[in-house]
């Protein structure tokens, strides 16, 4: 596939051309993935498995469909007969003008009456075929929502397969089309049949004329599809660049620096002139595009003059009757006709089965790295979770994020984690929650190899707050009892929740309560500070935690970064408070007034453990833990300790 050229834009921007590095581009027979010959063996396959979709959304919609068309079919074979009769009673009838009119009749009647049947079939056809379309979309949708939602983060964290899951979105609506496609082929392949037989009878010499008449268009339709797959494949990435910087302009996050520093207009410059060379490639391939078209179209008229010269050839050697040749005419033309719209409709199976095609294989992706259903039951009781000589690698980097971290979570107790950015917290609480597997060492829930556990059980005896938590779109009642959607809750039930996290005033403020819708995107809908947010995210872990009684784990990972100090003190009881018999703490903060009261503290640090013990015990060892202590306590210390600003310590990059 050849680098396609971008703007400069591009290069300053992302620095360098963004490239589609998906799988199969990288394969050495990406070209050939791509050749006609190739796409044209491989339909069939596609074209069954949408076909057996449509078999299950909706099987007597889909026979309806193909008895109709099949009914069509015969109907324009029939009237092909019908027309030859005519022309028969017409041009080689005897008698005088009336008795010809009235020989020309029964075929009249006949050819209109198949006309009438031929219209009743289509659209019965059509009824049914729109019944099955979105049926299918909906299967396919189906099919990649929860394929999607099946796999491990570890999927989700990889950036081959976030593509594919980008791409393979398009091949619902594709298999909707494919649908259409598909009848309209199935329509072309009989009526052409049943013409080619009706030609064949007529003279054998017409039917190969018919096919030359309509090859060269296939011909053209057919690159034309593939020049503009292999155009569409390796510009998703320039495009996708262009939509994301369009995105960043018009977005609320972003909205108070692209208007304070001047990043609207500077963004919108490099938009233009991405968007420029992307509109330079649309251009290209419409050149191509009419250039392959009027080559096909040129080849193809050619022939119809050839088959026309035959023909009056033929009638002046007395070998084809002129009443044959009249029907011939119509049939050839009929005939190409329906030829150039199954190459039409075989060119849009082609094009839509390969983006079916990448749906497969996100499917087959995505099964294979899905989360295994099944396993041994987590025990009911546990003493503790443990950690054993974890090591743990993000696809695309160099270093473990983990590396032989060993620690113990006894039931009852507050652990705190704490450690510089990117020491590996967050990592250590995706792997002690089961989102993703140790590469080295053991997780034990119980005594028990999390690898052999059923992991949905594991999922559900986890409780966690992420920095990151999810602000659903929703009202602040569900965005709560979303914290464990499978148990029913009315606004009472989850007034303890509310309560607990202090969420109370924030609730109190909003104009419907607990119903109050929290999404900007919708008319009528509030939208909370962080600080408030955090508040509803806390009421949503307390809601999970509450309506377990298992032994499990309460995973907190940054609680309290946009809550005011007293929130804060406040937020840091109540998880303490959290701690029970039955659960085991673990909370991740940079504060560390937070975690002093922690039963231990492991401290991180580029993914090693480096020492671990009650906050006492690590003041006491004058390590890392108490240099980070002793950091935060000094910002806390007298004003004449702070330095003085006449004096900087980072040097200033204006400076001479
Ligand atoms: N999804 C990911 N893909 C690749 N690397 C990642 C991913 N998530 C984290 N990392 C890397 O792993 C290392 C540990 O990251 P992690 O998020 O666990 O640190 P952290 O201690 O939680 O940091 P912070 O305090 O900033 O939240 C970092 O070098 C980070 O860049």
């Amino acid at each position: 596939m050849a680098e396609p050229r971008v703007s400069d834009a591009e290069r300053e921007l992302f620095g360098g051309p963004l490239r589609y590095d998906m799988g199969w581009s990288q394969h050495e027979h990406a070209t050939l993935d791509l050749t006609m010959m190739s796409a044209l063996r491989s339909m069939p396959a596609l074209v069954g498995a949408t076909l057996r979709m449509a078999w299950t959304a909706d099987r007597r919609a889909l026979v309806a469909v193909a008895v109709s068309e099949v009914g069509q079919g015969i109907a324009a074979a029939v009237g092909l007969l019908a027309v030859n009769a005519v022309m028969h009673a017409l041009l080689g009838g005897t008698g005088s003008a009336v008795e010809r009119l009235h020989a020309l009749l029964p075929g009249l009647i006949a050819a209109g009456a198949v006309a009438v049947v031929n219209s009743a079939l289509a659209a019965w056809s059509t009824s049914r075929a729109g019944r099955l379309e979105p049926v299918v979309e909906r299967i396919a949708t189906t099919q990649y929502l929860a394929a999607a939602t099946s796999v491990e983060l570890e999927a989700i964290d990889d950036p081959d397969f976030r593509r594919l899951v980008d791409i393979a979105q398009y091949g619902p609506a594709s298999a909707r089309r494919m649908i259409g496609a598909c009848v309209a082929a199935l329509n072309g392949v009989i009526s052409l049949l049943t013409t080619a037989g009706v030609l064949t009878v007529l003279h054998p010499a017409l039917l190969p004329m018919l096919i030359l008449i309509a090859a060269p268009r296939g011909w053209g339709a057919m690159r034309v599809a593939q020049e503009r797959y292999v155009s569409v494949m390796s510009w998703i990435e320039h495009v996708r660049a262009g939509r994301l910087i369009g995105n960043l302009l018009t977005e609320r996050s972003a909205a108070q620096e692209v208007r304070v520093h001047a990043v609207g207009a500077f963004l919108l410059g490099r938009y233009r002139r991405m968007a420029e060379s992307a509109e330079a490639e649309q251009e290209r391939l419409a050149s191509s595009k009419a250039l392959t078209e009027w080559v096909a179209a040129a080849l193809s008229g050619l022939a119809m003059t050839a088959t026309y010269g035959t023909m009056f050839w033929l009638i002046t050697g007395g070998h084809m009757s002129l009443a044959v040749a009249g029907t011939a005419v119509i049939a050839v033309r009929t005939g190409s006709a329906s030829l150039g719209a199954l190459v039409m409709n075989v060119n849009q199976l082609h094009e839509e089965s390969l983006y079916v095609r990448d749906h497969g294989r996100f499917l087959e992706q995505a099964a294979r790295r899905a989360i295994p259903e099944g396993g041994a039951p987590v025990p009911d009781t546990i003493e503790e979770i443990v950690l054993d000589r974890v090591t743990y690698r993000y696809p695309d980097r160099d270093t473990p994020a983990l590396d032989r971290v060993t620690l113990t979570l006894p039931m009852g107790t507050v652990t705190a984690v704490v450690g510089e950015n990117g020491s590996g917290k967050s990592t250590l609480m995706k792997i002690l929650s089961g989102l993703l597997l140790p590469q080295d060492g053991t997780l034990r829930w119980g005594g028990e190899d999390i690898r052999g556990l059923d992991r949905s059980q594991v999922f559900d005896r986890v409780c966690l707050l992420t920095q990151d938590f999810q602000r659903w779109p929703v009202t602040a009642a569900m965005n709560i009892r979303l914290g464990r959607p499978g148990h029913d809750a009315s606004p009472q039930d989850l007034r303890s929740s509310v309560d607990y996290a202090g969420a109370g005033p924030v609730i109190a403020k909003l104009p419907d309560g607990l119903r109050s819708l929290l999404a900007r995107v919708f008319r009528g809908a509030i939208e909370l500070s962080g600080g408030e947010w955090q508040k509803v995210g806390l009421a949503r872990t307390h809601w999970r935690s509450s309506t377990s009684r298992a032994d499990g784990v309460l995973i907190v990972d940054e609680p309290t970064s946009a809550l005011d100090p007293e929130a804060e003190i406040e937020a840091f009881d109540r998880i303490r408070r959290l701690a029970a018999p039955n659960r085991a703490v673990v909370l991740v903060t940079h504060r560390m007034s937070g975690v002093r009261h922690a039963d231990r503290i492991y401290v991180l640090d580029h993914g090693h453990l480096a020492e671990h013990g009650t906050h006492d015990e690590l003041m006491a060892a004058e390590g890392r833990y108490a240099a980070m202590f002793a950091a935060q306590a000094a910002q806390y210390a007298p004003a004449g300790s702070i330095p003085n600003p006449a004096s900087p310590t980072v040097a200033d990059p204006s400076g001479p």
